[in-house]
């Protein structure tokens, strides 16, 4: 039998099964209609269903055979097939039967490789896949700018803390009221700086300038109270003379006891009003060992905080002659030794031999930075005369002052500079004789 006789023959097969069924159906219709269904009725009509099911599972069964045969390689090339949908998968596809098919795949992989995202020709929407924000950059970000503001406060604060001294005036005065002394002005208020830029010290800054008598010692420490009494507050500066406050080398200890009892006060004070307390000491040549001892156990840095925020500055001819010699003997860059450039050569030598006197001396001295104070020339004491007699309503006359300044006894001259034996010392004595 062809396909096509067996099609028709199964299609007819349907139309009689198809009529049995309506047939069967309407007669036991007719029959419900009619009368009550009987035994035999029911038998029946059981045998017709069973009779129809085997009908139609035989039909099945040849469709189902039928459609192996059409679908076998038997099959001649351009018959008409009756086929079910086919389903399209990857799985049965042979990479060697499509090689273009797998040569764009391992192309995509590549470009997989390379991380471009390509866009189709032409397409409107050519925005690129949003990135993902990781938490914890912004977290980085945020850490950022709170150290950055943190530092930023630091800065701010540390400048107040500076501009509350007005260094920039203290420099304006000494360098207008102190001459002949610049490099010692310059180590002095470079140390006052650095100290006064931090708040925490693990030591108090102690600052020993020494010098031969007249230079401007004294001066220069009374200059730096007034400056430090208009910042911090006259309770907060002290100025001890030694010959002044203790005379009695019998009242030394009971001096050196008050004496630790009133700077204890002082710095507590200063630490409450968060300031920085100032203490000099002038004529410490003359200052007894009890005293001096209980100087070095306040500024020794093993000694507890209270006594780390303050600035202590000692003054004394100690060590002079060392100063004169090497002024004397260095007659050659003596110009520069007054000024900032020649006065570091100046210290880098003398301090050595200064530091070593002085600690054979007393072991405070360890603790301190050593600043000479060079002689003065003529043209220093010339100055002195001019500045004391305009304070006191002179008229300024040079030839005045030439002849004043040249009633004061120098060293011989070295190398073109003439030094002043007692500096500016005799200048007030001798205005107060005009
Ligand atoms: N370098 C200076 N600049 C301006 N004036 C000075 C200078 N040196 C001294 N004088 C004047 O001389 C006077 C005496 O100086 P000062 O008392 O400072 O000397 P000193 O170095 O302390 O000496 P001494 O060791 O003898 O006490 C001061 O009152 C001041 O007017």
């Amino acid at each position: 039998m062809s396909d096509r006789d067996s099609s028709t023959s199964a299609s007819q097969t349907e139309g009689e099964l198809e009529e049995e069924v309506e047939g069967g159906g309407e007669r036991h219709e007719n029959q419900r209609d009619s009368q009550p269904l009987s035994l035999s009725d029911f038998s029946s009509t059981l045998h017709a269903v069973i009779r129809i099911k085997q009908k139609y599972q035989a039909m099945k069964k040849r469709r189902q055979d039928m459609g192996v045969r059409l679908g076998g390689p038997g099959l001649p090339t351009g018959a008409p097939t009756r086929s079910s949908p086919n389903i399209f998968t990857f799985d049965t596809l042979n990479p060697s039967t499509f090689p273009t098919l797998s040569s764009s795949s391992s192309l995509r992989k590549k470009r997989r490789k390379k991380k471009r995202v390509l866009f189709p020709e032409g397409g409107r929407c050519r925005a690129t896949p949003k990135q993902e924000h990781s938490r914890a950059k912004y977290c980085l970000y945020l850490l950022s700018a709170i150290v950055f503001l943190q530092v930023y406060n630091a800065i701010e604060n540390l400048d107040d803390h500076v501009l509350r001294y007005d260094l920039e005036g203290l420099e304006k005065t000494l360098k207008r009221e102190v001459f002949g002394q610049q490099g010692a002005v310059e180590g002095l208020l470079s140390h006052l700086k650095e100290y006064l830029s931090t708040y925490v010290h693990n030591k108090p800054l102690v600052v020993s300038l020494h010098g031969p008598s007249g230079v401007g010692k004294s001066h220069l420490g009374r200059l730096l109270a007034g400056h430090f009494r208009s910042v911090v507050g006259e309770t907060l500066v002290l100025q001890y003379y030694v010959l002044h406050h203790c005379p009695q080398e019998a009242d030394a200890m009971q001096c050196a006891r008050d004496l630790s009892g009133l700077i204890s006060e002082m710095v507590k004070q200063a630490e409450e009003e968060e300031k920085i307390p100032l203490f000099i000491f002038d004529e410490v040549e003359h200052m007894h060992n009890e005293i001096l001892e209980t100087l070095w156990q306040l500024v020794a840095s093993r000694q507890s905080n209270e006594y780390l925020n303050a600035i202590y500055l000692f003054l004394s001819n100690l060590g002079h002659a060392h100063i004169t010699k090497h002024m004397l003997h260095n007659s050659s860059s003596i110009s520069l030794t007054m000024a900032a450039s020649g006065y570091s050569n100046l210290v880098k030598e003398l301090t050595p031999i200064l530091r070593n006197t002085l600690e054979k001396l007393h072991p405070l001295w360890a603790e301190a930075d050593i600043l000479p104070l060079g002689l003065l020339e003529k043209g220093h004491v010339m100055e002195c005369f001019l500045d004391e007699m305009t304070r006191e309503g002179f008229y300024p006359d040079h030839t005045n002052i030439e002849r004043l300044a040249g009633e004061i006894e120098y060293y011989p001259a070295v190398g073109g500079h003439k030094y002043s034996q007692t500096g500016c010392k005799q200048v007030v004595a001798k205005v107060n004789l005009l």
